[in-house]
């Protein structure tokens, strides 16, 4: 498979080298320095790219690349808001597009036991829920976007809260998420319900950015050759 690199940063790198362990080929690779290479008739010769940049810049992006008519795969976080806008013009335009907050199969895991923990908590209001996640001092969303999808899983099946803060627990509508920056942490997520007499926490703890990484290629492997808008649950079968 032939793949452009659309953001050649922390995550971009790791992609290209479990790439090509898997027997793929780099045909481009996008920074901020050479964005203008990133034209039709380059994104030709490629069978899929896979987007990481950031949240300034993933929107336009996609939007050229689906444009150009190549499959897309997208992990950049934080423009949630610009996302369905890209899902209707991967249908109508018939692109293949997909986008996840985080590619790892250990988090896609972790979500799935998320909906059910929550499933099992609804109505227990002895229990109050809170997020936790934890990044690198580089990250510029915040909260980062597999704690929002947390957040949106357990806002939904819970029942009893209407949205979510960001570090402030003063709303009882709300569901607390807090967000760290330190140091080069890669990902740390925790869920925790905390009662009087004891708590129930998940957690899931990234080691590195192989799993993300990891996550992205065999996206993009499922992506390229179709049209539709999927997602990781496609990807993963589950
Ligand atoms: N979904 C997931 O599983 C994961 C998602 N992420 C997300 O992926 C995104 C990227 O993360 P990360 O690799 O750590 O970030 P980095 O800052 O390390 O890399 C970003 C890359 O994008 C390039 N870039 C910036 N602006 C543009 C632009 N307008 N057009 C093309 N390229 C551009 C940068 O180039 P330059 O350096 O020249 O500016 C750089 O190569 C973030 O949103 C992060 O939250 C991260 C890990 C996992
Ligand atoms: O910026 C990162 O690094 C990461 N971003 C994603 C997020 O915002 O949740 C996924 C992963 O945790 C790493």
């Amino acid at each position: 498979m032939k793949i452009a690199l659309i953001g050649y940063g922390k995550m971009g790198k790791v992609i290209e080298q479990i790439a090509l362990e898997r027997g793929h080929e780099i045909v481009l690779r996008i920074t901020s320095a050479n964005r203008q290479d990133m034209t039709a008739d380059a994104l030709r010769g490629a069978d899929v790219a896979i987007e990481f940049t950031g949240p300034h810049a993933a929107a336009a992006n996609v939007r050229e690349l689906l444009a150009a008519g190549v499959a897309t795969v997208s992990g950049s976080t934080g423009w949630n808001d610009g996302l369905q806008e890209v899902r209707d013009l991967a249908v109508a335009g018939g692109a293949a597009f997909l986008h996840a907050s985080n590619f790892s199969v250990g988090v896609n895991i972790f979500f799935e036991i998320n909906k059910l923990l929550a499933r099992l908590m609804k109505g227990r209001n002895e229990y109050s829920p809170a997020v936790e996640e934890t990044h690198h001092v580089h990250k510029r969303d915040t909260p980062g976007g597999t704690a929002i999808t947390i957040a949106e899983q357990m806002i939904q099946a819970l029942g009893n809260k209407t949205g979510w803060t960001l570090n402030d627990a003063s709303l009882p509508d709300a569901l607390p998420i807090y967000a760290h920056r330190v140091g080069e942490v890669p990902g740390t997520h925790k869920v925790t319900y905390t009662s009087a007499v004891d708590d129930i926490e998940i957690i899931h703890t990234a080691h590195n950015r192989q799993g993300f990484a990891l996550g992205a290629v065999l996206a993009a492997e499922y992506v390229a050759g179709k049209k539709g808008v999927f997602s990781m649950k496609d990807v993963l079968g589950i």
